[in-house]
């Protein structure tokens, strides 16, 4: 037993690593497969692409290490959050696409039973909004869209889950309907103080309870595969901005990692106490272990490294991402241009759907220069937008450091600008992988081949620590100015 597969299965790619008996990467395989926008806000995956996809990739690192399965202590699974899929049990065939997180076609569902004053209740259970984002109106709407759905239901041949739970069912050939508390977390479904799906909630929506899974911890057993040839046991599972605050080993209260993908997303470990934001952040499970639910507030930003994307792809003025950096530099000094990258509206703080991208300060000298520099400005702004909500929903967040990771975190020019703008340490590990090392810990130390927390924790290894070098004055200025297009950019 030398090795923990974990299966990082994200919103535009799926990816196997397998971890070894030092929790070292020894081989990742990545697939990306097809993003369907079927109509305007509208965002599917087909989820056999996403099975196959799976598996492709699974098979790729066993072969890759010429590993037999009985080398493979657990699999750890981590995903694409509140991605909702509808199957039948007899065949596993999905009915429909999968919906993605991204996906708002309930919007306007959301907006008459937030009218009809539901919102309050959907807060006080599950720490979330009511907002389409999550799964439990996406699953409404498959029930009452895919012909024959809901008699599938009441005969009791339908199932639901979120890309883990799907993916369980279908490695497990059928064995097992489960999920772990975090991926339950973002259904809207799920009550996070009792820990068990709420009935109130499914009534309200009309979901019949008995398609839901089972919810387990994220360290528990959650069935056996046997389609890599040998049987290997499916140990960890945690929706995968979960799995990276696991990763970052943020396990005291008060600590608090950023994950810099096409998005953002901040997690604050708020210990045992479920908070409930006032400052329209989101409350929600970070990990539950020994049946025992670690809580954490949750920050979502849509458009972080998708910013500097939209400056290769849409502008043309840089070749690759690293290549902000170089511009950023060249930048005028006394130029302040603001970016709101509000491209797919604004997320957390704001949640304003219909705001849209502006910039503002332009001059008759600002060139790619500044912009670069603005865009990679926007993301250390959306982020002390963040904790600023942190903070208040805290009272206050004391000596806080950040823990940084994924692919923009790979940016020394932005990662110092963040701390400086936050005025706090920014602490970038030595593996950026955090997602899959949190899935590849929790599987690994379930079966009893990796450490326990306090060893992990010991273990994490800083590659940088980023200080605040700007003035508190100068800072101000330009957060108060970052605001003030924040309010002239809002819509509501
Ligand atoms: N050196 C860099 N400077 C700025 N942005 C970067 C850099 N490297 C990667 N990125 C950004 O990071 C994102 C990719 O990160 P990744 O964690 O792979 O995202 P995801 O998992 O959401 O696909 C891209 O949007 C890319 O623009
Ligand atoms: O697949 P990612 O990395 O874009 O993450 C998606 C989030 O889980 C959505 O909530």
């Amino acid at each position: 037993m030398t090795h923990i597969l974990a299966i990082d299965q994200g919103t535009t790619s799926s990816r196997a690593i397998l971890f070894d008996k030092a929790m070292r990467i020894s081989a990742t395989r990545q697939k990306e497969f097809t993003q369907h926008f079927p109509d305007s806000g509208w965002v599917e995956h087909e989820v056999d692409e996403i099975w196959a996809s799976v598996l492709e990739t699974c098979r790729g690192v066993l072969a890759d290490m010429q590993l037999a399965t009985s080398s493979v202590a657990a699999i750890g699974i981590t995903n694409q959050r509140e991605t909702t899929i509808i199957w039948d049990r007899r065949t596993g065939e999905a009915l429909h696409r999968a919906i993605v997180w991204q996906d708002r076609r309930t919007a306007a569902f959301c907006d008459d039973l937030k009218a009809a004053g539901h919102e309050e209740l959907v807060t006080a259970r599950t720490g979330l909004l009511l907002d389409p984002y999550f799964s439990g109106t996406k699953l409404r709407w498959l029930l009452d869209n895919v012909a024959g759905a809901r008699d599938l239901a009441r005969e009791g041949h339908l199932l639901f889950g979120t890309v883990d739970s799907y993916l369980i069912w279908k490695l497990t050939d059928g064995r097992s309907h489960v999920t772990d508390a975090t991926n339950a977390a973002r259904t809207m479904l799920y009550n996070i103080h009792d820990g068990c799906w709420d009935a109130e909630i499914c009534d309200l929506l009309d979901i019949p309870m008995g398609i839901l899974p089972q919810v387990l911890d994220c360290a528990a057993d959650f069935g056996t595969t046997q389609v890599f040839g040998g049987e290997i046991p499916i140990r960890g599972v945690a929706g995968d901005q979960q799995a990276a605050t696991v990763g970052q080993a943020c396990f005291q209260r008060g600590m608090l990692k950023s994950t810099y993908g096409t998005g953002c997303f901040a997690l604050l470990n708020t210990g045992d106490t479920a908070v409930t934001s006032q400052n329209r952040l989101l409350g929600t499970i970070a990990y539950q272990l020994n049946g025992k639910p670690t809580y954490a507030l949750e920050g979502s930003i849509f458009i972080a490294g998708a910013v500097v994307q939209w400056l290769r792809d849409g502008l043309g003025i840089i070749d690759a991402a690293p290549d902000t950096q170089a511009l950023a530099d060249q930048a005028d000094p006394t130029q302040r241009l603001y970016l709101v990258p509000a491209f797919t509206g604004l997320g957390a703080p704001y949640w304003d759907a219909t705001a849209r991208g502006a910039i503002y300060g332009l001059t008759r000298g600002s060139g790619p220069a500044e912009f670069a520099r603005a865009a990679l400005e926007s993301v250390g702004y959306q982020t002390r937008d963040l904790l600023e909500a942190m903070a208040a929903d805290m009272g206050g967040l004391g000596e806080t450091v950040l823990r940084v990771d994924g692919g923009m975190s790979a940016s020394d020019w932005s990662m110092q600008f963040l701390a400086d703008i936050l005025g706090a340490p920014v602490d970038r590990p030595e593996v950026l992988e955090t997602t899959a090392l949190g899935a590849a810990w929790l599987a690994g130390m379930q079966s009893g081949v990796y450490p326990d927390q306090d060893a992990f924790s010991k273990g994490w290894a800083l590659e940088r620590r980023f200080e605040a070098q700007m003035s508190a004055q100068e800072r101000e200025a330009r957060y108060e100015g970052w605001s003030d297009a924040i309010r002239r950019t809002l819509t509501r």
